[in-house]
């Protein structure tokens, strides 16, 4: 059977005046190398992208990380010009896709601002700046320009024994892991359990209540560092089993 493929949602970037729909590298290439899964980029469209027709073609859904943020009237916050960048094609993109694919039961895996539009797309809320907030650590990403250092595992989080993602992650407790958000779930959605949250109360991981296949959201970067560290391995594994599960179970 050939690798089954995963839907990307693309960032909209405009680069030297020129429009791009956009996956950055290591989240298509931690599918590949490690989850054994091929990617296919959805064009971020503000209107035109059809969720199940998309999905009617692939095995999982994976929601990158971005610079931007989900545009706060989707969770019922008047927008400040200080909340963006916003990406409102992604936003049309995403949202739709997510939902979709947790009613049909196809794999998804969401990353950090995934995390952040799964938890909006089944009707919760965000928060901004958070490192604002008394007792709140620094999550955002750190000064440098250099990708290793800024995406540096550098952070504790407290997996919660016998939750989804300590089934995927092999491990509960503590791990280790990098941050590069300046956002994060403030109410959960009614479908969305958390199952791992930092040392300062941040959420940090959820999952999907009842769901019908994988279905979980973290903040952090495990694409990253996917080839090398350990939880973040067994994170992309388990994905890309539930996905061939999925392919398979379709073609039968
Ligand atoms: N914009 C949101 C989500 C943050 C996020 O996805 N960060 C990863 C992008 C970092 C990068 O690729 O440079 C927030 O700030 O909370």
């Amino acid at each position: 059977m050939s690798r089954p493929v995963v839907a990307v949602p693309a960032d909209l970037k405009i680069v030297d005046g020129v429009v791009w729909h956009a996956a950055q590298n290591q989240y298509v290439k931690a599918a590949l190398k490690v989850a054994d899964v091929m990617s296919f980029i959805v064009p971020a469209f503000e209107d035109g992208n059809e969720a199940d027709a998309i999905l009617d073609h692939v095995d999982g859904l994976l929601v990158s990380g971005s610079v931007s943020n989900v545009h706060p009237s989707l969770y019922g916050v008047e927008a400040r010009e200080e909340d963006g960048p916003f990406d409102p094609g992604r936003d049309a993109t995403s949202l739709p896709l997510i939902r979709r694919a947790i009613e049909r039961g196809i794999p998804m895996l969401a990353i950090c601002r995934g995390i952040q539009e799964l938890n909006v797309a089944l009707g919760g809320t965000l928060q901004t700046e958070i490192q604002e907030n008394e007792g709140i650590w620094d999550h955002r990403k750190p000064d440098t320009s250099d990708r290793d250092e800024a995406f540096a595992i550098r952070q504790s989080v407290i997996v919660r024994e016998g939750s989804c993602i300590a089934n995927y992650l092999g491990l509960a407790g503590e791990i280790q892991v990098n941050s590069l958000h300046r956002q994060a779930i403030a109410e959960t959605a009614p479908r969305i359990q958390v199952e791992a949250t930092a040392p300062d109360g941040t959420v940090e991981a959820v999952s999907v209540i009842d769901a019908k296949a994988f279905a979980c959201g973290v903040q952090w970067h495990p694409e990253y560092w996917a080839e090398t560290d350990g939880p973040s391995r067994h994170l992309f594994t388990a994905f890309g089993d539930a996905v061939r599960a999925y392919a398979a179970a379709k073609a039968r």
